[in-house]
């Protein structure tokens, strides 16, 4: 019998798309006072069949929001150095106030020394060491697009979260460790845990806000939760289920659902707030670039 569920689901399908919406008035109103169209490029090496999916969704919404795109799909053995001529080339356009190079690259291509050469102002992914340092110490910066959009549901559905007992589990370059600046920016007690952490399930269950950025299928299950905390679930994982194919996260949903207070759902939590949030990047991007006021409630 499946568990009943007692947990607010939080839709980040619909929160996205106010966020899109607010994306798009503020575009808008740049055309029409400022005459500035907002530019997205977005790099994509090899053919990855998940990753071609994604670039083509950036690619319709970033279009839809009023901003033009730019997509370069480069074949797969392309070398590093036209791989860099071309963020070069991107860096200097001025039409392009967002650089997108999406990740995993091919195994030949040097994904710290690619992604640092992007302009820091254009990296909307909020990878550059530059970033991350203005992220660490406080400082305005382009912040990771996955971080911030859980972050926003964070703050919408608790209002403040100062004081509250964060748990990460994860601490990638992308997520993990962004999500914990972001939190403790926020002044939660932030506790990070990964593949070394011991007694995972005991560190999980002291969370109020417990985020799962492992890349395991439903490993975080109902009895790692603390009763009414907020399970954000970052997973996005593919697998095979009676035979159908199946996007699970990394939360066991049915038995977390039962014991949290809210929850978000994969597919339509997490990844498309990580979407709406690189449309809004690519916004504060194009606005800092011509020293015009910012999107408001769009940042960290
Ligand atoms: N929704 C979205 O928009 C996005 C979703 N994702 C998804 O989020 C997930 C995480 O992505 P990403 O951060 O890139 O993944 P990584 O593989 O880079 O990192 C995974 C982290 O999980 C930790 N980990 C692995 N196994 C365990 C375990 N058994 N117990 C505790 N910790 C463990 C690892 O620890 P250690 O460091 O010790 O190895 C590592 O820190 C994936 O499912 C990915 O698909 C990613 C980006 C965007
Ligand atoms: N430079 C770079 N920046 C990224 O932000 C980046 C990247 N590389 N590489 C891959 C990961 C993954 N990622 C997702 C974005 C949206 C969904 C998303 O919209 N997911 C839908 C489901 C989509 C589906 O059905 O596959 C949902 O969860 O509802 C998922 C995952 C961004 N990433």
């Amino acid at each position: 019998m499946a568990a009943e569920t007692k947990a607010k689901v939080i839709d980040g399908k619909a929160f996205a798309e106010k966020v899109r919406e607010q994306v798009a008035a503020h575009v808008a109103r740049l055309q029409a006072e400022n005459g500035l169209t907002p530019g997205l490029a977005v790099v994509l090496v090899g053919e990855d069949p998940a990753s071609a999916v994604y670039v083509k969704n950036k690619g319709i919404q970033t279009k839809a929001s009023g901003m033009n795109s730019y997509e370069h799909k480069l074949a797969a053995d392309t070398s590093e150095a036209d791989l860099l001529a071309l963020i070069d080339r991107l860096n200097a356009d001025p039409s392009v106030h967002g650089i997108l190079v999406q990740l995993p690259l091919p195994d030949h291509l040097n994904s710290e020394l690619v992604i640092n050469r992007i302009d820091p102002a254009k990296d909307v992914d909020g990878f550059h060491i530059s970033n991350v340092g203005l992220l660490g110490t406080g400082q305005k910066s382009m912040v990771p697009c996955t971080p911030l959009g859980c972050l926003m549901m964070l703050r919408d559905h608790h209002g403040k979260l100062a004081g509250l007992n964060a748990v990460v589990v994860g601490r990638s370059n992308i997520v993990g460790k962004p999500m914990a600046q972001l939190l403790l920016g926020d002044s939660c007690t932030v506790t990070i845990a990964h593949s070394r952490t011991k007694d995972l399930a005991e560190v999980c269950r002291g969370a109020d806000i417990l985020v799962a950025a492992v890349g395991r299928p439903e490993m975080i299950t109902g009895d790692m939760v603390k009763p009414g905390a907020t399970v954000i679930d970052v997973g996005i994982n593919r697998i095979e289920r009676d035979g159908k194919a199946k996007l699970v996260g990394d939360v066991h949903y049915e038995s977390a659902a039962a014991v949290a207070g809210a929850i978000t759902p994969v597919p339509g939590g997490v990844g498309p707030m990580t979407i709406a949030c690189l449309l809004a990047n690519t916004l504060t991007a194009a606005c800092r670039a011509n020293g015009l006021a910012e999107p408001e409630g769009l940042t960290a």
